[in-house]
Formats: structure tokens, sequence, C-alpha cells
């Protein structure tokens, strides 16, 4: 058995950061900017009002000063003319300031009277006049690698770029294995369980920017699970769910090395997740995850994520722990590092009293996965742990 950081090391080293391609920026929200992108027009494009009022020159903006109100600026349509001392411009939010303007006093402050604008109230020291580039200027940068979130999408969209480069989807094949299984929805047999991490594999997957294809589920037969691994072929990440450990019926190693799985390792010390496996497969990275529904969904968050992170272009680093106090004692660990699931609550964390990786009621009710190190001693409340938010 080789550690958690070995296995995460073997794994990594078998993928990299894909290719880019361009999509329409209203596809581009929770995709990986390949490329920096820079902005193709000022913003604003032209001195702005911040405030509907009156634009004047600002060496005359003083408390009872008359103007005489000469136009109007509204967004969209600028006021062409010029202002000459005693003039002012009626300007609105968004409008472009005109040529002669420095300065807006908001229509609170003003009274008025046909043409003639009183400054009523003494008015405030902020001029109310977005410069031109004051949010960005042409040439200015969006820089790669970044995950896009709807602010960037607003800024893109604002810098008038209206197709982004962004990294592939890594495109995953999920094979789940087991002549006990059937589909969500389907009509189980009295001795079948329904596919399920086949499913949390997908969502924590695809959350992550990958595509992932849930293909036919594999029966517990050789020819079965080779034309499993067939239908897999393109993509880019192969993750069998199960027939992973040492029994009878547990096909995945043998028949994808049959296959040609160039195997990296197998068996890691963890728990949940002991019998891992990876390796190259046809072009493609291929990991063999336990079929214990949390054993698999905890190596999702550990490995899968960060490999996935990597083919996006994010970096080949690790989920990084965060630490906590204990609420609740812990006995001893045992030689496998130990992924708990775990409750934080108010910065103190405590692992749930049922840790068999059966339980996907204990997994959805934990916020987070409390780590043990191989043989880590009895804790007591107060402790600082290591833990990953889940
Ligand atoms: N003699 C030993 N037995 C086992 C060992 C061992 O070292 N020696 N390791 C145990 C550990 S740890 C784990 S984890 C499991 C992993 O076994 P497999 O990867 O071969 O998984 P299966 O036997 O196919 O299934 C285990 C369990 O999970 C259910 N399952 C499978 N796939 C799914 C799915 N997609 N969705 C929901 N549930 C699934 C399956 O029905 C079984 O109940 O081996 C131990 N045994
Ligand atoms: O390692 Mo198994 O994944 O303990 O249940």
């Amino acid at each position: 058995m080789i550690t958690v950081d070995d296995a995460l090391g073997h794994l990594m080293a078998l993928v990299s950061p894909l290719d880019s391609e361009q999509v329409p920026l209203i596809e581009a929200a929770g995709r990986v900017l390949a490329t920096d992108v820079t902005a193709r027009r000022d913003q604003p494009p032209f001195a702005a009002s911040a405030m509907d009022g009156y634009a004047m020159r600002a060496d005359e903006v003083e408390q009872h000063s008359i103007f005489k109100v000469i136009g109007e600026s509204a967004a969209g349509h600028r006021f062409e003319g010029q202002v000459k001392p005693g003039q002012a411009v009626r300007i609105f939010t968004g409008a472009p300031v005109p040529a002669g303007a420095d300065f807006v006093v908001i229509q609170e402050d003003i009274s008025r009277s046909g043409d003639l604008i009183t400054i009523a109230s003494a008015p405030s020291s902020n001029a109310n006049i977005r410069a031109l580039g004051g949010d960005f200027k042409i040439g200015d940068r969006v820089t790669a690698p970044r995950l896009l979130n709807p602010s960037d999408i607003a800024l893109l969209a604002s810098m008038n770029i209206a197709n982004v480069p962004v990294t592939r989807r890594p495109q995953v094949a999920l094979i789940s294995t087991g002549d006990e299984l059937v589909m969500p929805g389907e009509n189980p047999g009295p001795d079948q369980i329904i596919a399920s991490n086949t499913f949390g594999l997908k969502a924590m997957l695809d959350q992550l920017g990958a595509h992932c294809r849930i293909l036919p589920i594999a029966r517990d037969t050789e020819a079965s699970l080779t034309m499993g691994f067939d239908l897999a072929a393109g993509a880019d990440l192969i993750i069998t769910i199960g027939g992973a450990s040492v029994g009878d019926h547990d096909l995945v190693g043998k028949v994808a090395g049959d296959l040609g799985l160039e195997r990296s390792f197998y068996k890691v010390a963890m728990r949940p997740g002991k019998p891992l496996m990876g390796g190259r497969m046809t072009g493609a990275a291929m990991v063999g995850l336990p079929g214990n529904p949390v054993s698999a969904m905890v190596c999702g968050h550990i490995f899968i994520a960060p490999m996935i992170r990597c083919m996006l272009g994010l970096g080949a680093v690790p989920c990084s722990p965060r630490t906590a106090s204990l609420s609740a004692p812990l006995p001893a660990n045992g030689p496998r590092q130990h992924y708990m699931r775990a409750k934080l609550d108010q910065g103190k964390i405590r692992a749930f009293d049922r840790q068999d990786s059966a339980l996907l009621t204990v997994l959805a009710e934990a916020n987070a996965l409390l780590i043990r190190p191989p043989n880590d001693p009895a804790r007591t409340i107060g402790e600082q742990v290591a833990y990953l938010p889940l």
C-alpha cells in the first residue's frame, strides 16, 4: 500500500492541462479562462455623470449662484455644445458630461425656475463624474487561468468580449460495475441496490467543470466490462466504480490490465478508499474507485477533483486542509489515513460516531472530512485537527 500523497502524485502525473476552445460569452460562466483577454474599449468610454443633476464648471459651484440651462445630456444622447461660464446642462446618470463642464450638482441641491437654476443648498465636494476609462482602459487584461464567476462574466461583457477562450471540459466516462446495480427510477429486484455514487460523482465532477458521461452499468463479467471500456473511448479520464477489491467478482483490475492498462499503483493506506487503482489506458487516465458509496465519493474529493482542476489548467494543487478545534474526543487512529465524516459548527469540529463507508446518510449530514494521519494518537476536546470542507 502507498500513502495518499504518493497516490495523488501518481494520479497527477497521468493528467495535464487540456487545449482550449472559444465559447460564446453566454456559455462561459463556470468555465476556466484559458488565455488572457484584453479590453476592446475604455469603460466608461466618456466622462460620465454619476448622478441626476446639472453639469457646470467646477470653479463656479457655489451656494446661491445662478445659471442658465442651455440643454440636456441623457444616457445615450450627449449634449453636443460647450458649457460656458454662467451656463449649465441638465444631465442624467450615465450621460456624457458636456465639454466645458467638470462638475455635476445633484438636482436635490438645485431650485429651478424656467431656464434658470440656483444652487440652493451647499453642494458636496464630490464632482459626481466618472472619469473616462475609470473602470478599465483598452488593453487592460483579465488574466488566465481563472474560473469565470458571474462578476467576471459581467466584466468580460463590459469589455465587449463576445467569445471567450476557455479550457476544454475534461471528458469523463463513468463505468459502474456490479450485477446488483440498477439505475435510479428502475425497479430493483430483491438483491439489488441503486447505483448511487455514480450520480454523486457526476454531480461533483460536472460542478468542477468536467463533462461526465454515465455509461451503461457493466455486469460482473469480463465481456460486459470490456464493452464498458470500449464505450469509454474518447474520454480524457475513465473512472470505474466497484469491482476493485479482492473478491471473485472484482474484475476491474484484470480486465483493464488485459486491455492494456499501465497500472501506476493499487491500494492506498487510507480509509475509506483502500482498494483504489490508477494508471494509463489507451491515451486516457484511468482511476478504479472502490464501490462503497462513501469510499467512492471521498476518493472523488481527494483525488479526482485535483485531477480535474489540473486538466482545466488551474494547477496541480491538492485540496488544502484547514484546521479547527475538536468539540468531541477521538480514539486513536489505525495505520491508514482516515477521512472521517464530520460536522464543522462555529469553528469547532466533531466526527460522526458511525463511520462505515456504506453510509450515505452520514456523508450527506457531513460538511467536512476530518483528517487523521496514520497512527494518530487519541485526541481530546480542544485539540487542533486538520479537515477538508465538503
Ligand atoms: N477480503 C477483503 N474484502 C474487502 C476488502 C479487503 O481488503 N479484503 N476491502 C474492502 C474495502 S475497504 C472496500 S472499499 C470494498 C471495495 O470493494 P469493491 O471496489 O470491489 O466494490 P464492490 O465490491 O463492487 O462494492 C462494494 C459495495 O459498494 C456497492 N456499490 C458498488 N458500486 C456502487 C455504485 N455505483 N453505487 C452504489 N453502491 C455501489 C456494492 O453494492 C457493495 O455493497 O471492498 C471491501 N472488501
Ligand atoms: O476503504 Mo473501504 O473504502 O474502507 O470502505
